[in-house]
């Protein structure tokens, strides 16, 4: 879908040279389907109903993704922001996400996205106001967050997440959506899932075994550590810390410099080339397949009794 279709179906005007998309109801935005989708249908797998599973999500509000995009600079800024609850997300927020990934594939000038959450945290998981709610819609909402996020790792821009404050759960499994993670010095990171009796709901699983082997990937997981910026950069965790107290916003800056100046200093066509080529190297069917079975072994324990009591012991990861 074109930047026009997207100003047709309802979307603010555009001033400037930035671009600020703050919509809701942009139905038709995922009628075009997805590259997951696509190789879901063609391995003959059964396919998740996504614009239905859309429709649900949605009637869970609260918060909202707010896109910004620099045609000048090529760089965008996508904020989650649910500040009272630590940027958690709701149902909206995820079809929010989803509609501005279609934006941004869509964006011809672009060469990079930042991923950031409002007022200095990240992400603390998946709204546990939502999730309570939800108990009954695991593999659905994992079938839809599985594609937006396989969408934004896909994305033909290079992206990086800046964690700033929590990064938790879901969160941390956001993080490894992105190309790179910028972690603030004072920020911790974690795959506590286990604690709140559940595997990765969104797709971490898999990307944890890509990124870092599989022994490391089930370290994470399985201990649930939350680690701090020097431990996750040891790690490989993250691909820079920022070294001095800044504000927030100021941090925000400094990433997109980082991003601005390493990885998004040549031709938008170009940048997008090449990370479009990465992209195709590393199709393939195992991708499709990993992420089904993840949301299998998810489904099996979204609702489950350890989930119920993880819930009632409204437990702080510290
Ligand atoms: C479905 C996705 C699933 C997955 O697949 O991974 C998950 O993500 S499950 C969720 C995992 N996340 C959590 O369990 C987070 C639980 N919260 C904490 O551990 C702590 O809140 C914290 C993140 C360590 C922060 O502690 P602290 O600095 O002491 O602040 P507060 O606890 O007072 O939090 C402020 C405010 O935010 C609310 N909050 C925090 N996280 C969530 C959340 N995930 N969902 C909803 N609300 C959240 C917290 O309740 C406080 O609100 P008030 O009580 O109204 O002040």
């Amino acid at each position: 879908m074109l930047m026009m279709d997207l100003l047709k179906a309802g979307m603010p005007a555009i001033s400037g040279i930035t671009s600020l998309l703050r919509f809701t109801a942009l139905k038709n935005l995922l009628s075009v389907p997805s590259m997951l989708t696509a190789r879901l249908m063609s391995s003959g797998a059964s396919q998740p109903d996504l614009l239905a599973i859309r429709d649900e999500l949605e009637k869970f509000e609260g918060g909202s993704v707010d896109l910004e995009m620099d045609d000048h600079s090529g760089i965008a800024v996508m904020m989650l922001n649910n500040p009272k609850r630590l940027n958690s997300l709701t149902g909206k927020m995820m079809v929010d996400m989803a509609n501005h990934i279609t934006a941004l594939e869509n964006w011809s000038l672009g060469k990079g996205l930042v991923l950031v959450g409002a007022s200095g945290n990240f992400c603390s998981g998946g709204d546990l106001t939502f999730v309570r709610k939800a108990l009954h819609y695991g593999e659905e909402m994992a079938a839809f967050q599985h594609d937006t996020l396989t969408r934004l790792l896909n994305l033909p821009l290079v992206s990086v997440a800046l964690l700033q404050g929590h990064t938790l759960g879901g969160g941390a499994e956001l993080s490894t959506a992105c190309d790179f993670r910028v972690m603030s010095s004072s920020a911790r990171l974690g795959f506590v899932q286990i604690r709140m009796g559940l595997t990765t709901g969104w797709g971490a699983t898999t990307r944890l075994v890509r990124l870092f082997g599989r022994q490391k990937a089930l370290a994470y997981l399985t201990s649930a550590k939350v680690f701090s910026a020097e431990e996750a950069e040891k790690e490989g965790l993250v691909d820079h810390v920022l070294s001095y107290a800044l504000q927030p916003e100021e941090e925000l800056s400094v990433c997109k410099d980082w991003l601005a100046t390493n990885y998004c200093k040549h031709d938008a066509n170009l940048t997008q080339a090449v990370k479009a080529s990465i992209v195709q190297c590393d199709l393939s069917g195992d991708l499709v397949d990993s992420l089904r079975n993840e949301r299998q072994v998810f489904g099996k324990f979204w609702g489950g009794p350890a989930q119920k009591a993880a819930l009632e012991a409204k437990i702080k990861h510290k």
